[in-house]
Parts: C-alpha cells; sequence; structure tokens
C-alpha cells in the first residue's frame, strides 16, 4: 500500500460533512464490490435512495418483485452500493467521527456482517485500496501534527472470549508517528499468527479484531479520546454446516457476540436505562467507547452475490435501528413457508441442539462449561440465536417486544402494539454430552429487562444426545446432580446448595420414565439431535432460579405461554396436575423434534416418517434450498400437501408410538 497524504485522498480539512451527524448511532450498509470468480450485477437487493433530503433513511429491498410474492425492506440511515469505495464511506461516515474524536468525543467503527463479505476489506483495506482504520489514522496524524498532540494504537484480537494484544502485551498502547509507522504495526498485527491459532497450529480460525487509536489530551483537564475500529468475525448460521466440538462453539460465540453487541447498540439507540455491556468481553472492552457521548457507527457489510447470512445480518442491522426506523414488510397473498423469503430464518441455538418449546426468557441465565471455561451470563435479548417462535405464541406476545422478535428474526410479521409489559422467563437447558457439560439457557428472545412487569416461568430442560439417553435409563438426576457439582465447584458465582436443589426430588422417577420412553421413540426419528424434555417449574425452583439469577420478583404475575398458560405457578401440587403437564411438555417436544428432523433430516430419514413418501421428502429437501428452516410448526406441513386432518392424525400415532 502507498503511503497516504490526506490530500491525496481528499482528506484534508476542507472535506466537510455534508451531513448532519448529531446522532449517536448510524447504521449503514456496504455492498462489497465483485471478486474475480463473481459476476454482477446482484439483483437479490434494491436500493432506493431518497431524492434531495439526504437525511432520509434507505431502504433495502429484498427479493424479485417478479418471482416472489413476498419483498422483504429495511430501513437503514445508507447504504453504499458497489461503486461507492472506501474514501466516499470514510468523507461521509468516519471524518465526522474524528471531528468529534477531537472535540473529545470518543468514537468507534464496527464492520459486521456474513463471512466473506468485506469487513476486513472496508476496514483495513488492500494493497489498491486503503481502508477506513487506514484512511481514518492518516487523518489522525494529519491533525495531530499541527496541534502538537500524538496518538498512539493498541491491535487486539478478540478468539473465543480471551483477548490477546496483537502489539506489544506489556505495554497499553505504542506511540505512532507516521502512517508508515502505523501501516507495519497494524497490518503485522493483523496478519500475525495468534496465540490460539498457535497452539492449534492453523490459522484459520475466527476471531474479532480491533485496533484502538489513543488521541493524547491537550492538557490535563481533558480526558484522552479512543477512536476504535472493530472488524467482527464474520457471522455464519451454524446449523448449515455439521458444526462440532471447537468449532460450534467458536461459530456459537462469534454470533453470540455479535448479538450481544446489536443488543447494545439497540440499547444505546433506543435510549435505555440499561444497556447491557455486560453480555460479551467485546462489549464490555468497548464499553467507554460506546456509552457516554460516544459516537458508533455500525457498517453492515454485505456480500453481492445472494447469501442468506448477509440478508439476515441486514434485517440484524435494520432491527438496530428501532426507533429510529421500522422494518417495513410488504407480504403479499401468499404466506405458505414455501414462499418465505430466506431472511425469515432464524438460527436456533447451535451448541446444545435442543428445542424449547416454551415461551422466550427476555433474561437469561446462562452456566456454561466449554473447554474448561465456566462462565455466568445473564443477558436481555433483542437479537439472539433462538428466536423461533411458534404461530401460538406469537399471538400471545402481543406486547411490543413481539415486533421487535419478529424484526430480529426478520419476520415479516410486524406489530403495533407497543404495551409496555414485558416478561421475565429464565430457563436453563442442562445438557449432558460426552465432550462437555453445561447449563445454558433455552436460547430465546427477550426485551427489556428493565420493565418493572414480567412473568417468571423458570423451566428446566435435560437435554442428552440419543446414546446417553440410552445410556442412563433414568438416571437422569445423579448425572445432573453430578454436572452441578462440578458447575457449581467451578463457577464462583454459583451457589452449590442451590443449584443441587434445583431438580425437585419428587418429579425425577417420572422424568426418567418419561425420558425411556421418548429416548425410544424418538431413536427412529434422531440421529444425531438431542432428546429434549422439559421440567415443570414450581414454586421452590422459581426462588432458586431468581436467588440465581437476581431477577426480580415481578410485580404482577402474567401468565406466559406454554404451562403457565394452563395453571398458576405453584399451582401443580397433585400427581395428576404433574402428570398432564409432562403429558403436555412431552407432545411439544415431540413436534419439536418432528419438525427438526424434517427441517434437517436426510431423505432416507424423512422417508423413514409415516405419510412421508418419495415426492414428500423430495419437496421436502428443494423447500430447505429456499430456506433452511422451512417447518417453524406443524401448520408449515401444508407446504408439503398435507391436510390439517392427516397433519393431526400423524401426530397422534407418533405420540401413541411413546405408549407402544
Ligand atoms: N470491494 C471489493 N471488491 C472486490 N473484492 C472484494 C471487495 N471487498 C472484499 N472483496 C473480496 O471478498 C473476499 C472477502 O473479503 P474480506 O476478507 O474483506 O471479507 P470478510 O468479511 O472480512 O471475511 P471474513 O468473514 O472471513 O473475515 C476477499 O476475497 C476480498 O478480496
Amino acid at each position: 500500500m502507498e503511503t497516504l497524504t490526506p490530500r491525496r485522498h481528499g482528506l484534508d480539512n476542507t472535506t466537510r460533512p455534508r451531513l448532519n451527524r448529531s446522532k449517536k448511532v448510524r447504521v449503514v450498509a456496504k455492498i462489497r464490490g465483485f471478486t474475480d470468480l463473481e459476476a454482477g450485477p446482484a439483483n437479490w437487493a434494491t436500493v432506493r435512495k431518497p431524492q434531495g433530503d439526504e437525511s432520509d433513511a434507505v431502504t433495502v429491498s429484498f427479493g424479485d418483485d417478479q418471482s416472489s410474492s413476498r419483498k422483504e425492506s429495511y430501513k437503514l440511515d445508507y447504504c453504499y452500493e458497489q461503486n461507492e469505495g472506501n474514501e466516499m464511506i470514510f468523507a461521509r461516515e468516519v471524518k465526522p467521527l474524528i471531528e468529534g474524536v477531537f472535540d473529545g468525543l470518543n468514537a468507534t467503527v464496527i464492520a459486521y456482517g456474513a463471512r466473506g463479505s468485506g469487513k476486513t476489506r472496508v476496514i483495513q483495506g488492500s494493497d489498491k485500496e486503503p481502508g477506513l482504520a487506514v484512511l481514518a489514522v492518516a487523518e489522525i496524524l494529519y491533525r495531530v501534527e499541527e496541534i502538537g498532540r500524538s496518538i498512539s494504537i493498541s491491535v487486539y484480537e478478540i478468539s473465543q472470549d480471551h483477548v490477546y494484544d496483537l502489539l506489544d502485551p506489556k505495554r497499553p498502547a505504542v506511540p505512532v508517528k507516521s502512517i508508515s509507522e502505523f501501516e507495519k504495526l497494524y497490518l503485522a498485527g493483523y496478519i500475525s499468527c495468534k496465540p490460539m491459532q498457535k497452539i492449534a497450529n492453523e490459522c484459520t480460525h475466527r476471531s474479532h479484531k480491533g485496533l484502538i487509536v489513543h488521541l493524547s489530551s491537550p492538557s490535563e483537564t481533558v480526558p484522552m479520546c479512543k477512536m476504535n475500529f472493530v472488524d467482527l468475525a464474520g457471522y455464519e448460521d451454524a446449523r448449515r454446516k455439521s458444526s462440532e466440538g471447537l468449532n460450534l462453539i467458536e461459530s456459537t460465540k462469534v454470533n453470540k457476540s455479535i448479538y450481544a453487541l446489536l443488543n447494545v447498540v439497540y440499547a444505546l439507540n433506543a435510549n435505555e436505562n440499561h444497556v447491557p455491556y455486560r453480555e460479551s468481553k467485546l462489549t464490555r472492552l468497548l464499553q467507554d467507547s460506546l456509552g457516554g457521548k460516544s459516537r458508533i457507527l455500525m457498517l453492515t457489510c454485505l456480500n453481492p452475490s445472494f447469501c442468506q447470512d448477509s440478508a439476515y445480518m441486514m434485517s440484524l442491522a435494520s432491527r438496530s435501528c428501532q426507533g429510529v426506523y421500522r422494518t417495513v414488510s410488504e407480504t403479499a397473498k401468499k404466506t405458505k413457508s414455501s414462499t418465505r423469503p430466506m431472511v425469515l430464518s432464524s438460527p436456533k441455538m447451535q451448541l446444545t441442539g435442543s428445542v424449547s418449546t416454551s415461551r422466550k426468557p427476555q433474561m437469561q441465565f446462562s452456566i456454561k462449561k466449554a473447554n474448561g471455561v465456566a462462565t455466568v451470563i445473564k443477558q436481555r435479548k433483542l437479537f439472539d440465536e433462538a428466536s423461533h417462535l411458534t404461530k401460538s405464541e406469537k399471538k400471545s406476545e402481543k406486547a411490543s417486544f413481539s415486533s421487535d422478535i419478529a424484526s430480529a428474526i426478520g419476520s415479516s410479521v410486524q406489530q403495533e402494539d407497543s404495551s409496555p409489559l414485558r416478561a421475565i422467563n429464565p430457563q436453563e437447558t442442562i445438557v449432558l454430552d460426552k465432550s462437555s457439560v453445561s447449563v445454558v439457557p433455552v436460547d430465546t428472545d427477550s426485551a427489556s429487562d428493565s420493565s418493572p412487569l414480567g412473568a417468571i416461568n423458570p423451566q428446566e430442560t435435560v437435554v442428552l444426545d440419543k446414546e446417553q439417553a440410552e445410556e442412563n435409563h433414568g438416571e437422569v438426576t445423579p448425572a445432573i446432580n453430578n454436572s452441578l457439582r462440578t458447575l457449581s465447584e467451578e463457577s464462583q458465582n454459583i451457589d452449590k446448595e442451590n443449584f443441587n436443589s434445583l431438580i425437585n426430588k419428587d418429579e425425577s422417577p417420572l422424568i426418567s420414565t418419561q425420558l425411556q420412553k421418548i429416548s425410544e421413540n424418538l431413536k427412529s426419528l434422531m440421529s444425531s439431535t438431542p432428546i429434549c424434555i422439559e421440567f415443570p417449574p414450581n414454586n421452590d425452583t422459581l426462588s432458586k432460579v431468581q436467588a440465581l439469577t437476581d431477577i426480580e420478583e415481578p410485580k404482577t404475575p402474567i401468565q406466559s405461554i406454554g404451562v403457565s398458560d394452563r395453571c398458576e405457578l405453584g399451582d401443580m401440587n397433585s400427581p395428576w396436575e404433574k402428570l398432564n403437564m409432562c403429558g403436555s411438555e412431552v407432545k411439544k417436544s415431540y413436534v419439536q423434534n418432528y419438525l427438526r428432523l424434517l427441517n434437517t433430516g436426510s431423505k432416507e430419514q424423512l422417508k423413514s416418517l409415516k405419510g412421508i413418501g418419495e415426492k414428500r421428502a423430495s419437496s421436502i429437501l428443494k423447500l430447505r434450498e429456499e430456506s433452511p428452516e422451512p417447518f417453524k410448526e406443524l401448520d408449515d406441513l401444508k407446504a408439503i400437501k398435507l391436510s390439517a386432518k392427516q397433519i393431526t392424525k400423524m401426530m397422534k400415532m407418533g405420540v401413541g408410538d411413546i405408549f407402544n
């Protein structure tokens, strides 16, 4: 890369921002240029820019008017197309942030998007085109020289929740005097093989990379200012890969930190009282450059060749503009799964593969142990990997947070109801598998945890993989207790007593029996997916979960979907009620696992199901090509020409088999 001079790159002080940049967060998109292997033009997205008033939002629409019955449109502050390069983004978006940095306001530029969507090319640049970070440092250096201040930089990487200093771990920041010096340090840090990679002897892992430019303070009374550039690891829907072990954990962590960041941006944009910085290492690290009077530029990178993950990222980007713009959806008459646009799909919990049939909590409690690391996370979650809702759940979620979720999952469902009612429903999934033991949430959607109102419906889901379920045959409770003990010992944040008592001894024989039956029945259905059983909640569990998660007792208990639709918490005292409760959970679990199989099973597995022959199996596979998860609820089976009556019959037969 040639040495930069501000003038050569149009960075002289006469280049002033044309737009009013008083907004705290700007969310823009960038459609990357084509690589040599790709051919243009991209026809999956239409960018509509406002005529005249540049402060109006830009609309990006997905789907083809002619062929698709449905079209999704998202509003953002701006969308840069292929022909609009880094220098233009710099002049319009980054330069105003630099102005702010010299006025004492921290700034953060974050590039995020699907894998290969051009994030690095935008932030770091290439031989032909300098990236935003390089252009910004050139500009800052030019200006500090004039006013006698100085800069230093830090370059770091976040991999698997560990932060690595890529320059000099002994020094918090390394002074930089010229752009060539900067490029040498920055690019060297960028391409170096990091500690994690060295250990694994390979350089292919995904990680977030960040640059902090520290601007010295002009006097003791004025604090030092920072400008951050973050190149997030690419989002990838892990369901499409048979991710296992480290890859799956890595993927899950990457995605989670993207959601965590978006949650923070949303909270900041919406001026919420609580901003969930503690959700991830990255947000904690950036906290002082995101909060307060800092300015943020969210740059959603889009792949010009259609990519589902890009579209999904776009829906999230638009979501983080909530409060400023709303997602626009144009839904045509047909709403069958077969016609769903790609962006409808929301990735589900990947780590455990567990299926939750109950309502989505707003605050989650998570205890995880993977690779020897145990952490406890309490999160509010607007953006979530498990943001899937059944139809009936959607109906019951007429509070405003329903529309939040719908937008977050890219759904066209638009709720105008802005009721302030929110619910809190902490859930836990206890996962036992050979490689790791973890207690993780049944990852679900959430809304603001600042609402004073809410329902608490704690449920525990025991997930065993098939083999283990077979091996255990009713040994669930001791196994869980062992896992919990390990977890309790490893985490200082967990009260061992409380945890062990989460398992209600009275229920274990029943659960064990159910587990055994389901295990046997689902054997034919499941190849690798786990089996899921849910414990009914009770008052004891409730208080324990509350104690552990620090969740305030709701002032007004509100019934939530699923278990508590039918009975008050604490009402389930009689064995008959408990049995009923388990029965309903078993049914739900069966349906969810059945749908999961339809969404993931091989053709042969599909054909082994009652009512599904060659033709239907082929049409299921075709639907899956169009949308990664075409079957979200039983109703969706109509897309493969099954009537409601046939579906009910199939389910009855299936559930009946449990008792054969
Ligand atoms: N504007 C562009 N014009 C042409 N090719 C581009 C452009 N931007 C990116 N590319 C190419 O696209 C590919 C992916 O780019 P890049 O590495 O920047 O993506 P990324 O989103 O950072 O990827 P990852 O998710 O793996 O970190 C590279 O081959 C790059 O050269």
